[in-house]
């Protein structure tokens, strides 16, 4: 049974992202391909990294005017990704358009609120209140536009899921108890993630940057 671990490969060398996931295959229910992957390996590295034989997440968080979304999901459809990442902020209009556009097996998830990202860092975009109100408000609207889920901490994930028992929940920024937080501010462990409701849990370092990603990966799973 593939568990509820997609491996982030972010990296911009297409050996190592094959390297990496080929190590991981077996103990990570699928591949999470990002920015910095895809703007050095477009659609052919996608189609590439398709070939181990996982389930392939999209992660190009796109957010623009409904239009371009839409047409830029279009472009992506022959990829057939198991799932697709728009930002919640973009409005109702373009998440309604960016799921009228993609493939009927893509779950749209739409982004809330970065996991990088804290209270003050809110309130400095002209946001005022907490992350879990933000979150809870775009969670909201994400699921009166029609799409499938959203992206949100592991903080945040079971208010969301109490307002949207159907939704798809996606949570990144895990970490295991000792590990290295890095640039994320909102973090949970990957049992709290699970506990909390997430649908799957994105892990990219304490994986991808781990002396045997494999053990890493499996390390994790047992907690799960
Ligand atoms: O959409 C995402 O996957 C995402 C949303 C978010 O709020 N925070 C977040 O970290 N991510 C992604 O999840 C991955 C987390 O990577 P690590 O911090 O290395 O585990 C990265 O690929 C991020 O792009």
């Amino acid at each position: 049974m593939s568990n509820r671990i997609y491996v982030a490969i972010d990296t911009p060398d297409l050996a190592r992202a094959k390297a990496i996931a080929t190590k991981v295959r077996n103990h990570v229910g699928g591949l999470k391909l990002g920015l910095e992957f895809f703007a050095a390996h477009g659609q052919p590295g996608v189609r590439e990294m398709a070939t181990i034989g996982l389930p392939i997440f999209l992660d190009l968080k796109l957010h623009d005017i409904p239009n371009t979304v839409a047409k830029a999901v279009q472009a992506l459809s022959p990829l057939e990704p198991a799932i697709l990442t728009v930002h919640a902020s973009g409005g109702r209009a373009m998440l309604e358009d960016a799921k009228a556009a993609a493939p009927l097996g893509t779950k749209v998830v739409a982004v809330t609120m970065l996991t990088s990202l804290d209270a003050s860092d809110l309130a400095a975009t002209g946001v005022s209140g907490s992350a879990h109100d933000q979150v809870v408000r775009l969670a909201a609207l994400a699921a009166e536009a029609g799409v499938d889920g959203i992206v949100c901490s592991g903080a945040e994930v079971a208010a969301a899921k109490a307002a949207w028992p159907k939704g798809y929940f996606v949570v990144p920024g895990v970490r295991l108890a000792d590990g290295p937080v890095g640039d994320q501010k909102r973090v949970v462990t990957p049992r709290a993630a699970v506990d909390g409701g997430a649908s799957i849990i994105v892990v990219g370092r304490p994986i991808t940057q781990a002396e045997d990603p494999d053990a890493a990966a499996r390390a994790i799973a047992g907690t799960l």
